[in-house]
């Protein structure tokens, strides 16, 4: 039987701007695998954001429930949801992130020390990180010294150092050439290979062949 790795039932977010209530997004019921590569798309404001931020617990949902690997998120305080945050879940945001004082391979050793891995395996562990994603020979650059796709690579480096069972991703190729595209996809594809799940927001139809399934927002409605 196939590993759920993250279920949502009947989630839903509801901001509050002033007098007015924004439906973010419309009661969800949804089941990411293990093994999958999901592509969620959809217009600017739709929800996908919205629905990648209930999926990493960045957000909590107005009303409804979000599993993850087993623990609803409900019953965590909020130590425990920053540690499963840290366990289980992989971010790769469009914006990179990347901390600019710190080489590729600090960049990737941060979320062992969040997570006081012994500094003995923390090396180890980032190196095998850079090398999975082909960045070995570029342990000590700094972010600013590396091309664009480079940078993304690191990031995906730093969201799977952890080994996390989900791998949540906002437009991770919007600023790529199409060669640089493909090699991250590549990449993504290559987790969802080793039972990982992967979800990536995009605008990009590049992607779609990469998919397994694609996930269509419209309104604060996801269909599948
Ligand atoms: N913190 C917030 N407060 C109020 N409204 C919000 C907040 N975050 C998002 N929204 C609203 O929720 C809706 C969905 O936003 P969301 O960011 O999920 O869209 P999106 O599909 O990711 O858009 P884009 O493709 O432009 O990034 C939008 O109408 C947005 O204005």
């Amino acid at each position: 039987m196939t590993r759920i790795i993250a279920r949502l039932e009947q989630a839903s977010k509801v901001y509050q701007s002033g007098d007015t209530e924004i439906i973010a997004l419309q009661p969800t019921d949804l089941e990411i695998k293990a093994g999958e590569l999901i592509l969620v798309i959809g217009p600017s404001g739709s929800g996908k954001t919205t629905l990648l931020s209930l999926l990493g617990c960045v957000i909590y949902p107005t009303a409804g429930r979000v599993n993850i690997n087993g623990t609803y998120t409900s019953t965590l305080n909020e130590t425990e949801l920053a540690k499963l945050r840290l366990q289980e879940i992989g971010f790769v945001f469009q914006s990179i992130n990347l901390i600019a004082p710190l080489t590729s391979l600090e960049n990737v050793l941060l979320p062992l020390q969040l997570a006081n891995v012994k500094p003995a395996e923390t090396k180890e562990r980032a190196a095998a990180a850079l090398a999975a994603v082909n960045m070995s020979d570029r342990q000590h650059f700094l972010p600013k010294e590396l091309s664009g796709g480079q940078q993304q690579r690191v990031a995906i480096a730093r969201a799977l150092v952890a080994n996390p069972e989900l791998i949540l991703c906002d437009e991770p190729t919007a600023a790529l050439d199409a060669a640089s595209a493909e090699v991250i996809m590549q990449e993504l594809k290559q987790l969802a290979r080793q039972n990982k799940a992967v979800a990536v927001v995009t605008h990009d139809k590049r992607l779609e062949p990469y998919a397994d399934r694609i996930l269509k927002v419209e309104n604060g409605l996801v269909k599948q």
